[in-house]
């Protein structure tokens, strides 16, 4: 991966932008075309060198052109090759129409490829250019090479796939591979898209990364770059206050261990001190349970009000377990001014009255984050959610901007997005994550790393990362417990 862009996610409208100013800046378009059928034909002798024949299948556009430069260079090794083309080749245009020339033989009809054992396809029918459904002329192979078990080389993404939402549009591919060029591009990394994408290359063809950056939006992968400059705010050597005092509110006797397991992964994640905030009713159960974590009684908005004099209380978790209702949205709109993780029975409570919600966000100012799945996602934001055209990056963002809070929309492909626009799609999380109270163990790292001082989107950004992290060392067998146990420090945690 490219240092300069290691983490740039670009969208195919930003590309074909970057694909303008590059020739406007005297690059000749034909040799990154070169570039890339080149990086493709070397990937597959890499990966495939036991294969009996290479078969490239060929679209109308440039990714095509890459297609026929890469039959081009397998040809040239001795390898066996075989190009299908889906339309009529020599209709093809441009550098396109050079790459084809470059090929010595005629391509075959694409409805005349049937997968052999042995075959290792070349995916090069669709890329950044795929304006709408899938053509029926591509269906029959690509369900064949589908079914066959052949392996699949996508050529900067698997035909079917959207590059800019990770939709699929009518079928797709399944790739072992793809090889993509200059950045990864959000379709590579949102469901289904990653799913179908194999393992992702990300080869430099050449472009400057200047023009690339140039063109990208604030949009990463949720990488430690992302956040590392705020680790310093997790020094361990500091007061225990200055480490933060975390505040977890807890609901009714029935339900305590959704808030318990928030304020255990936040003493574990850094915070200095941890306190449950537990009605009367549910004191004895929280007590049996609870040992460094500290407890307080408050059992109505006055006695919050009283408690949040205490201004080293400095963040706030809200809503594992919490029940929804009046009580949870009183609670709510008095922390909107203090850095607060909003999650759970805590979103759902705003079904109805967001707009006192965001409001109240908006003229307090407070660090909000709110960490949304998908079904409070749609509680919460029924319109955005609703909204086919959007990604579920830009619904994050769509979101952010709304609430004016930071949103965590969580997933296998979690999304982080602030107000600004700037987001971040988190990559290492294991499907196991998926796990009863995980999120109640995300929302309390993200409470510990705002109660000592990181700002709300890298606060956020960073827990995110760690409860992936915290999901690979727990195994599959993972437990919301044995999750909360396996968090591991962050460079200058303790
Ligand atoms: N990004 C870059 O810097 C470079 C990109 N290159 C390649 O160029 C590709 C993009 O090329 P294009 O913009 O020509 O796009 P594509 O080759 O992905 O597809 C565009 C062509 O397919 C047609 N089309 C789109 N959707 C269709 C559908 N559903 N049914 C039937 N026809 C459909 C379009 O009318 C157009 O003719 C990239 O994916 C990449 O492989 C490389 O050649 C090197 C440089
Ligand atoms: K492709």
């Amino acid at each position: 991966m490219l240092q300069a862009l290691s983490n740039v996610l670009v969208t195919p409208a930003e590309m074909t932008a970057v694909d303008k100013d590059a020739a406007r800046s005297g690059i000749d378009s034909f040799s990154l075309m070169r570039s890339a059928g080149t990086a493709v034909s070397a990937a597959a002798l890499r990966l495939y060198p036991e294969a009996l024949r290479f078969v490239v299948l060929c679209g109308p556009g440039n990714n095509g052109g890459d297609g026929y430069i890469a039959a081009a260079a397998l040809a040239d090794t001795g390898a066996s090759v075989a190009v299908f083309a889906l339309g009529d080749a020599a209709m093809l245009k441009g550098d396109a129409a050079r790459a084809r020339d470059a090929f010595a033989l005629v391509p075959r009809p694409l409805d005349a490829y049937g997968p052999q054992s042995g075959d290792v396809v070349i995916d090069a029918l669709f890329g950044a250019g795929l304006a709408r459904d899938v053509p029926d002329e591509a269906r029959t192979v690509i369900e064949q090479v589908n079914a066959s078990g052949v392996p699949v080389l996508a050529v900067d993404l698997p035909s079917g796939i959207d590059g800019r939402t990770g939709e699929i549009r009518g079928l797709s591919f399944v790739a072992a591979h793809t090889v993509t060029f200059m950045a990864a591009k959000p379709g590579h990394l949102l469901m289904p898209g990653r799913a179908r994408c194999g393992t992702l290359e990300i080869f430099d063809i050449g472009i400057p990364a200047r023009l690339v950056a140039d063109r990208a939006g604030d949009l990463h992968v949720n990488t430690p770059a992302m956040w590392e400059q705020h680790l310093g705010a997790l020094d361990p050597a500091t007061h225990k206050y200055k480490r933060g005092h975390l505040a977890v509110l807890c609901g009714g006797p029935v339900s305590t261990g959704a808030a318990r397991l928030s304020a255990a992964a936040g003493l574990r994640a850094g915070a200095g001190l941890v306190t449950l905030a537990s009605p009367a009713e549910a004191l004895a159960v929280n007590a049996a349970h609870l040992t460094a974590v500290m407890l307080k009684e408050i059992n109505n908005a006055a006695g919050l009000a009283a408690w949040l004099k205490d201004r080293r209380l400095n963040a706030f978790v809200l809503g594992p377990g919490f029940g929804v209702g009046k009580k949870a949205r009183d609670f709510v709109l008095m922390l909107c001014g203090r850095a607060l993780v909003l999650d759970a029975d805590g979103i759902s409570s705003f079904r109805e009255g967001r707009e006192q919600l965001f409001d109240r966000i908006a003229a307090e100012g407070g660090e909000v984050v709110m960490t949304p799945h998908e079904g409070e996602f749609a509680r919460l934001f029924p319109d955005i959610a609703e909204d086919a055209a959007l990604s579920k990056i830009e619904k994050a963002q769509a979101a952010a901007r709304l609430s004016h809070a930071v949103i965590v929309y969580k997933g296998p492909d979690t999304v982080v997005a602030a107000p600004s626009g700037r987001a971040a799609v988190n990559v290492n999380a294991p499907p196991w994550l998926a796990t009863a109270g995980s999120g109640d163990v995300l929302a309390g790292i993200i409470g510990a790393h705002l109660a000592q001082g990181m700002p709300a989107f890298q606060a956020a950004a960073s827990a995110v990362w760690r409860h992936g992290e915290a999901g690979v060392v727990a195994g599959r067998t993972a437990t919301a417990e044995s999750l909360v146990e396996s968090i591991a420090p962050l460079r200058g945690n303790a």
